[in-house]
């Protein structure tokens, strides 16, 4: 396998519809800041802010586009006629919950789009792309046929990538996709370990489960995405998350660790079993000539409770050309005091990381979501790089024609209500229609 590959980081683009509807049971973010007022164009620029800079510094950027919404199918389907702005206001009036689900931007955080291996890691050479069936949710289940669809717009070439559609969407299968998949290895062209964390098993009775919150994912879903992708199993590593933690709100693994290249960054508590887990993860590395670098932080220093308020693990790890590493991390974590001195004491360290990146992504994480959940990592070589379709690569020109574009059509202020306005849902067809123009994808929609 080719040796040359870098990291491509898809960040979702925050559609017009954001919103905090509350939907997320299990994710505290999302659940306290229910029915507060929204601003989806400030939260659509923070994200355009964070890849433009990311861009600038060098690192390869591109944009998964947002879904059309608000979902007239689903309406339709629950009983819902009429016209659409009848459909509206029928729903809003009956269950406003519903309604405020049809319209999810929820898309934006695309570590939930998909899992992705590359080319190095399959055994046909082909980078493999599963769409997450994210059935624990109303509001993120229908997510996955226009995560297929625009994937397969993206990455069409079937020389050189494969889009699978998405498990059954059965509770046997609950899939969240990347934000419960690492890939360590020694560089992103080489072979590399991937990594699935799990947080119950469907046929294992005896299986530890958290008893407050839900586990999205499952050991099965794991292991049908690394079968569908053609994974090698002595490179293939299953860990159980830890039940408690799930429990304080940690509802995908990216909220306790993350991992690059030979580096897994990750919290004392975020495995059930720590110890076998490294074990594991040790071995699986020497089969790809690798060293694991593990970068534990304990519970003394950062509590379960600050990493879930801060983000701090929902970070992006980014390798420089100088063979360090960034840490991509959203404000809240120099806010937190226990966070802001565990990371200067990081950068000092002499360790692989020397370098803090943050952002103000407010809007996002007030839904749950930090910088790591608003990207889907694809490690891609020189070949296949070109071979994707270019018109979502971040470039100065697309960050500039979309700040223009999401300043003439998104709203800077949205609450519940709002839902019920038939005229949202004209705007936002409107703006997609322009969007998949200007990315030069004419077929995108299903508009
Ligand atoms: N990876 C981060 C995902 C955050 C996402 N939040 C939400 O869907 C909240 C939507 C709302 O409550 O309006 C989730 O929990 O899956």
């Amino acid at each position: 396998m080719g040796n040359s590959a870098r990291e491509f980081n898809f960040d979702g683009l925050v559609g017009p519809s954001h919103n905090y509807a509350g939907l997320s049971f299990g994710n505290v973010a999302s659940f306290s800041n229910v029915k507060s007022a929204s601003n989806p164009k400030q939260a659509a620029l923070q994200g355009l802010a964070k890849m433009r800079a990311l861009a600038a510094r060098g690192f390869a950027q591109a944009l998964l586009p947002p879904q059309d919404r608000p979902n007239f199918r689903l309406l339709r389907s629950i009983g819902f006629t009429g016209t659409d702005a009848q459909v509206l206001a029928k729903a809003y009036q009956e269950s406003p919950v519903i309604l405020a689900c049809a319209w999810s931007a929820s898309p934006m955080w695309t570590a939930n789009a998909a899992t992705v291996s590359p080319s190095a890691d399959s055994a046909d050479g082909r980078t493999h792309f599963t769409a997450a069936n994210l059935n624990n949710k109303l509001h993120r289940a229908f997510e996955h046929a226009q995560s297929a669809r625009s994937l397969r717009a993206i990455f069409k070439d079937d020389k050189h990538f494969a889009v699978h559609d998405a498990l059954p969407a059965t509770p046997a299968f609950g899939d969240e996709g990347a934000a419960n998949h690492t890939r360590l290895c020694a560089s992103h062209g080489q072979q590399g370990v991937e990594l699935f964390v799990y947080g119950r098993v469907e046929f294992d009775a005896a299986a530890a489960a958290p008893k407050r919150y839900p586990a999205r994912q499952t050991l099965e879903a794991s292991q049908a995405v690394a079968r569908l992708h053609g994974l090698n199993s002595a490179r293939t590593v299953y860990l159980q998350q830890n039940p408690d933690v799930i429990d304080q709100g940690v509802f995908h693994n990216d909220v306790i660790a993350v991992g690059n290249g030979n580096v897994l960054f990750y919290h004392e508590q975020a495995f059930a079993d720590e110890a076998g887990g490294l074990v594991q993860l040790r071995r699986a590395m020497e089969c790809v000539g690798a060293e694991l670098n593990a970068i534990r932080v304990d519970t003394k220093k950062v509590s379960v409770a600050d990493a879930v308020a801060s983000y701090l693990f929902n970070s992006q790890l980014l390798s420089k050309d100088d063979g360090k590493m960034a840490l991509v991390i959203p404000q809240e974590c120099q806010e937190n005091g226990a966070v802001a001195s565990y990371l200067q004491e990081l950068v000092a360290s002499g360790g692989p990381v020397d370098e803090l990146i943050h952002f103000d992504l407010r809007q996002s994480m007030r839904n749950g979501g930090g910088p790591a959940c608003l990207r889907l990592r694809v490690a891609l070589t020189d070949a296949e790089a070109q071979a994707m379709h270019q018109g979502v690569v971040m470039t100065e020109a697309l960050y500039h024609t979309l700040v223009a574009w999401v300043e003439k059509h998104y709203r800077d202020r949205l609450e519940p209500a709002d839902l019920a306005d038939p005229a949202l849902a004209i705007e936002v067809h409107t703006a997609l229609e322009e969007l998949s123009r200007i990315l030069c994808l004419p077929g995108l929609y299903d508009l």
